[in-house]
């Protein structure tokens, strides 16, 4: 049967939603489902399928209806079907399908597992592993995806390539794989040598020959976020046990959707740290003490370098006077009028002895090798000269010329006209404080968060089905390229993304940084080689990419300064000059910039995938154009859980409508 056709009227719909009978996969349409499957006792089946064993392949669906049955039925009718659908014994799992540690198991196996505290979530038939001692367990020649109950006697015994590890750490007779190697090492579990651990279902572990058992794993936050980041299990929590819910129990079809990860990356400064930031503050996500701290630190750090400019610049200034000073005394004396008005403007950038002695010391500190050892404690301590020195009318002069002083980022306005207070015992960073800091961690290590999108007015132009999702719980893990290793090589530990977040600073056209070889490379085209080599990373192949354009608001600064043809890639950039297009209906040139850009990208992504890039220009440091990119992400997420296997062309035919709802996405989605 052709797809899109309902297998009953023969009528083809391809919008229309469909209901699949969990047998034979035949589907049918509003208006014939109920006739086709009847009083359905054993579920979703067509009248003949009734006594069939369900096909395996669905059996993640079970008890997971479609809307177009909540419409069709009432509330309590669709929850007594899919209680039959669950629970009666012809749909359920059979016990030789499954395997354990090499072993099928026994209908007594089977029970245990599914009944013990800590069952299995979504066990198919295949083959897994499980180690009795910790309650690891996971699909053979993977990496661990749960933490079960432990001692049940299921199964045979573990082997050691159980999970394909190739690390030469072995834990309770497994190699682990290097995601756990991570893990231990995150927790301070020395890993040199070849070691064999014993580990307890509490994260309590000796090494084999020593006498010692060591403290829990499970305790350090650090390992957790580790764990959460490469998406290992921790134990389960006493507060959130999964125990009953294999009983039987209806919980909410989207509740029960796992977790959506989004894989935020970027070259070097092209402001995945701020975005991340960002969401942090729009979906009300606290920063933890210790970020706050680093930050802080950082902050101070910062505004001492930005002082350092604005006194080298005084230096400067003060020169140019002396020097203008000199010259007008030449003119005055040779002048034909005789006139001997001079200007003197060189006490205004001269300071006092107190503020020169204070500068001398930063400028000093600041040169040293040992900074980062001073400044912690010297930053309150200097809190007072801080202000004298704000307040000296020479400063005020030089920081009334910054924008002369091309060293001083743009950034620095903001924390420069609040220096006094920053400098204090008692400041604490503010969010917005936090935005405009770099970085978010005092390494590169990932961090990641969970959020739940808030409900918007945007929300009302999706899918009814998604528009109460705040229990939909979605992970935003940022990783810094370096951190990927040569060719994005630790790739892999993020196979269980969802969508990819690329970023892209647009400015990067004429910057320049030194690559690993030590080459001076355009950063646009470092960019391009990064996202080569994660789009066509093997675990990567057919993942979702989203392309973040960022830094809208500077390249419209820039474009004007210097043309976008400056950097090779995009030599064939030739804007239509309108000398009678100033209304603001016509796109600026930073706009047709942004949109080539994309299309750039687009063609590039297409050549080596044959799949769509989507793309989304950004403002980092504005919350409104974050949230609107990562609600697109969501969106085309879900474009993919709109069961693409009945209709794969879904995906074309809604993004330009979707792009209607996000604004600023619609305009690259329909012009390119
Ligand atoms: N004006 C402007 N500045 C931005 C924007 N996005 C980021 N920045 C600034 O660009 C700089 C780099 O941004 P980060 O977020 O630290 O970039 P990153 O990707 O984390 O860079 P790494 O530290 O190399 O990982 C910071 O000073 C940000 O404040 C933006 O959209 N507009
Ligand atoms: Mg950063």
């Amino acid at each position: 049967m052709q797809k899109g056709v309902c297998h009953r009227c023969l009528k083809e719909n391809r919008f229309m939603k469909k209901e699949v009978c969990i047998v034979c996969g035949a589907s049918y349409c509003y208006d014939c489902v109920l006739r086709a499957m009847g009083s359905m006792p054993e579920g979703r089946k067509c009248v003949t399928c009734v006594g069939f064993r369900i096909r395996e392949a669905r059996r993640g669906k079970l008890g997971k209806c479609s809307r177009l049955l909540k419409r069709l039925l009432t509330d309590s009718e669709v929850k007594f079907i899919m209680n039959n659908e669950m629970l009666c014994e012809v749909n359920q799992l059979p016990p030789e399908l499954v395997f354990v540690n090499g072993e099928t198991l026994s209908q007594d196996e089977l029970f245990k597992l599914q009944n013990c505290k800590y069952p299995p979530k979504k066990l198919g038939p295949g083959h897994y592993w499980y180690d009795k001692i910790s309650g690891f367990w996971g699909k053979e020649g993977q990496k661990p995806c749960q933490i079960i109950t432990c001692q049940l006697d299921v199964g045979g015994h573990i082997k050691r390539n159980a999970s394909n590890g190739n690390t030469n750490v072995v834990l309770n007779y497994r190699e682990i794989t290097k995601e756990e190697l991570w893990m231990l090492k995150s927790a301070g579990v020395p890993c040199e040598g070849r070691p064999h651990f014993w580990m307890s279902e509490d994260g309590r572990y000796q090494e084999e020959g020593q006498k010692n058992e060591e403290g829990k794993i499970w305790d350090k936050t650090r390992t957790k976020l580790v764990c959460a980041v490469f998406s290992l299990p921790v134990p389960p929590g006493s507060k959130n046990p999964s125990g009953k819910e294999v009983n039987g129990e209806i919980r909410d079809n989207l509740a029960q959707k796992s977790i959506h990860k989004f894989l935020l990356v970027g070259y070097d400064k092209s402001g995945t740290s701020t975005i991340y930031k960002q969401a942090k503050i729009l979906y009300g996500i606290p920063f933890s003490e210790d970020e706050r701290q680093t930050i802080k630190f950082s902050i101070r750090r910062k505004l001492f370098g930005y002082l350092a400019i604005l006194l080298e610049g005084r230096e400067q200034f003060e020169e140019e006077s002396l020097l203008e000073k000199r010259k007008s005394c030449v003119i005055n004396r040779s002048g034909p009028s005789g006139d001997t008005i001079q200007i003197d403007d060189t006490t205004i950038y001269s300071i006092g002895v107190r503020v020169r002695a204070f500068s001398d010391w930063l400028l000093q500190v600041l040169q040293s090798d040992n900074s980062e050892a001073i400044f912690p404690a010297a930053t309150c301590e200097y809190a007072p000269f801080i202000e004298e020195m704000w307040k000296d009318t020479a400063i005020q002069a030089t920081y009334n010329r910054r924008n002369e002083l091309q060293m001083l980022p743009r950034v620095a306005t903001y924390f420069l006209d609040r220096a006094v207070e920053i400098s204090r015992t008692d400041y604490e960073p503010s969010d917005m404080d936090i935005l405009y800091a770099d970085g978010i961690t005092s390494s590169n290590s990932p961090t990641c968060m969970k959020f739940s999108f808030p409900k918007s007015t945007q929300d009302d132009s999706l899918d009814p089905a998604y528009r109460h999702d705040s229990s939909l719980r979605y992970q935003l893990i940022r990783v810094h390229p370096r951190s990927l290793g040569e060719h994005c090589k630790w790739l892999d530990m993020f196979d269980d993304t969802d969508i990819v977040l690329f970023c892209v600073a647009l400015t990067d056209y004429d910057e320049y940084s030194v690559d690993r070889n030590g080459v001076l490379t355009n950063k646009m085209l470092a960019s391009k080689e990064l996202f080569e080599s994660m789009v066509t990373h093997p675990t990567f192949e057919n993942k979702n990419f989203l392309l973040i354009l960022n830094k809208c608001d500077l390249l419209v600064e820039k474009i004007k300064q210097v043309p976008l043809t400056h950097c090779e890639w995009f030599r064939d950039f030739k804007p239509v000059v309108c000398s009678n297009c100033h209304n603001s209906t016509y796109p600026s040139l930073a706009q047709r910039a942004s949109h080539y850009i994309g299309m750039k990208f687009k063609e590039l992504f297409r050549s080596l995938t044959d799949n769509k890039l989507f793309v989304s220009p950004v403002i980092g440091l504005e919350n409104d154009t974050v949230d609107e990119a990562l609600r697109y992400a969501r969106e085309i997420i879900m474009w993919d859980e709109e069961d693409l296997e009945e209709e794969p062309y879904l995906n074309n035919e809604l993004s330009s409508i979707v792009g209607e709802a996000s604004s600023s996405c619609f305009l690259l989605e329909n012009d390119l």
